[in-house]
């Protein structure tokens, strides 16, 4: 069975849905973008706000009248000074207890142009894919990480509890 929310049902979730699955929750959208060159990814140590010193990929919040992918590029040229084509890898849904819920979209590249440079919100650095960092990363990356490495598309939900 599809994760609730996802596959086909977005119309209804946007709508506010019925029933036991959709609990009225506002949504919030995001990006995140891995680029994966040969044996390597490239991750970013994030400096500040959500998600602060974890290892992520580049993203943020979809601003009102931005599409998706305009919105990852866009943020993958503030945090990490690049530009690349984006393929879609999957889309996850995120619900913590009393916030909004995160639909985040997940792109991945294979080139990019432009020099990776530090900003204010992210350190990048390269990884071996086989040497990811997933103790310093969100809980559930471990699941779908791999999925977009093998090119496989994915959309999941992750259920959290409230820190503490
Ligand atoms: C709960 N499980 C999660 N697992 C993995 N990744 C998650 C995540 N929840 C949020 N994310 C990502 O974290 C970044 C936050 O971005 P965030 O700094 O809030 O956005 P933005 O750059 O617009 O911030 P400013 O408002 O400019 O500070 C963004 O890439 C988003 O995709």
């Amino acid at each position: 069975m599809p994760p609730p929310g996802l596959a086909g049902n977005l119309k209804e979730f946007e709508a506010g849905g019925s029933g036991d699955w959709f609990p009225s929750a506002e949504i919030r959208y995001y990006t995140n973008v891995f680029v994966v060159q040969d044996d390597k990814i490239l991750l970013g140590y994030k400096k500040r706000g959500l998600g602060i010193h974890k290892y992520n990929g580049f993203g943020g919040k979809v601003e009102p009248n931005e599409s998706t992918l305009d919105a990852a590029l866009r943020e993958l040229k503030e945090e990490a000074g690049i530009t690349a084509p984006l393929t879609h890898a999957g889309t996850l849904l995120f619900v913590v207890p009393g916030e909004k819920w995160a639909h985040i979209d997940i792109f991945r590249a294979e080139e990019y142009t432009g020099v990776v440079t530090e900003s204010d919100e992210m350190r990048p650095k390269w990884f071996d894919t086989t040497d990811i960092p997933f103790d310093q990363m969100w809980d559930e990356d471990r699941y779908w990480l791999p999925l977009l490495l093998s090119k496989q598309s994915f959309s999941g939900r992750a259920d959290f509890e409230r820190e503490g």
